[in-house]
């Protein structure tokens, strides 16, 4: 069994180096993906993000490294490792002359779904994208907004424990976006895997647990969002009513690190504090006995836009240092 099992990675990537003709795309990139996890695979254009995810999709061949899905080589077992993986590129690839059913029972049987379970496996992920009252319209006469769904409905079609879509709300209407975020969430509840690429990092946010921020080949960071800093310490933002002087070694006094403010609130101050719970107590409970005007107190979980731009900025600094 490969180690994959023992921290339940479900897409496995190792030192994967990429080139197209005259061109470098990927540098040695490895990430290991929790089942559960939905990505937001992020970074500016081209940084590698579609190659990735073709990559991982087993849809082109790298120089270099290894891809595994479900604890299946993408390479060497192509279509038992397809079994477990939907993709939706750039281009949707329909049919435009056979109709939303014809599209997705197509879908279905070139991914091994056969039999009793064809009918039901088209009409469901028909139900999942909202297509359900249009399967027998022509692919070709639908909207860019329902050709999406349609794309994303073939992805889905087989039920795979692994989807990757890159860009999937590109020319989406704010409504279509917002029941797209709803069935991400849908699919990660069910225990399936996101990798999801998109330039609009908000909604990225709504649902995405861990970010992979790429740039020019290379990995800048791969990190749970909303988690701690460090195991067992919390991140607390201290919003005062008014400026506050603390006594001298007041912070050192309750164990507090990285006290930090935020951009154009004088009054904000973000901590790392230990001890998780008891340790926001003791906190507060402390500031207030000195004198601290405490308006608000409360964990801050960073968010993907705050995240993304941190990592962006260390790695420059990198560059410049
Ligand atoms: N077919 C190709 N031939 C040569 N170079 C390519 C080809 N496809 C992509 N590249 C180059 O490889 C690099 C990575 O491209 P890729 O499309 O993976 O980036 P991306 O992060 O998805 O970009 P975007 O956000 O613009 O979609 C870019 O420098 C791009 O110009």
């Amino acid at each position: 069994m490969s180690s994959a099992h023992t921290d339940d990675a479900v897409i496995e990537v190792e030192g994967l180096v990429f080139d197209y003709p005259g061109k470098r795309a990927l540098y040695g990139v490895s990430i290991r993906v929790p089942r559960g996890a939905v990505l937001a695979l992020v970074g500016p254009n081209g940084a590698g993000k579609s190659t990735l995810m073709r990559a991982i999709a087993g849809l082109d061949e790298p120089l270099e490294g290894r891809v595994r899905v479900a604890g299946v080589s993408v390479l060497d077992e192509p279509r038992r490792a397809q079994r477990h993986l939907g993709y939706l590129g750039d281009f949707f690839g329909l049919y435009d002359e056979l109709s939303v059913r014809r599209c997705l029972l197509h879908a279905a049987s070139v991914r091994a779904v056969a039999g009793a379970a064809l009918h039901t496996a088209v009409e469901r992920a028909a139900r999942r994208v909202g297509l359900a009252d249009r399967m027998d319209t022509p692919a070709g006469s639908l909207s860019r907004g329902l050709r999406q769904r349609l794309a994303i409905a073939q992805a889905l079609v087989h039920e795979p424990q692994v989807v990757l879509l890159d860009e999937p709300a590109a020319g989406l209407d704010p409504e279509a976006r917002a029941s797209l975020s709803a069935l991400f969430r849908a699919l990660q509840a069910e225990g399936r895997t996101l990798v999801v690429s998109s330039h609009i990092l908000a909604e990225l946010e709504e649902y995405s647990t861990h970010m992979l921020a790429l740039r020019d080949g290379r990995v800048v960071q791969f990190t749970e969002l909303g988690a701690a800093p460090t195991a067992g310490v919390q991140r607390l933002r201290i919003r005062l009513a008014h400026p506050w002087q603390p006594p001298p070694g007041f912070w050192r006094g309750q164990g507090a690190g990285l006290r930090a403010g935020e951009p154009g609130q004088p009054l904000v101050i973000r901590v790392d504090m230990p001890g998780r719970d008891e340790g926001a107590a003791r906190l507060l409970r402390a500031l207030v006995e000195a004198g601290a005007p405490v308006a608000e107190f409360a964990v801050h979980h960073e968010s993907l836009q705050e995240s993304y731009l941190r990592a962006t900025r260390a790695a420059a600094q990198e560059v410049t240092a």
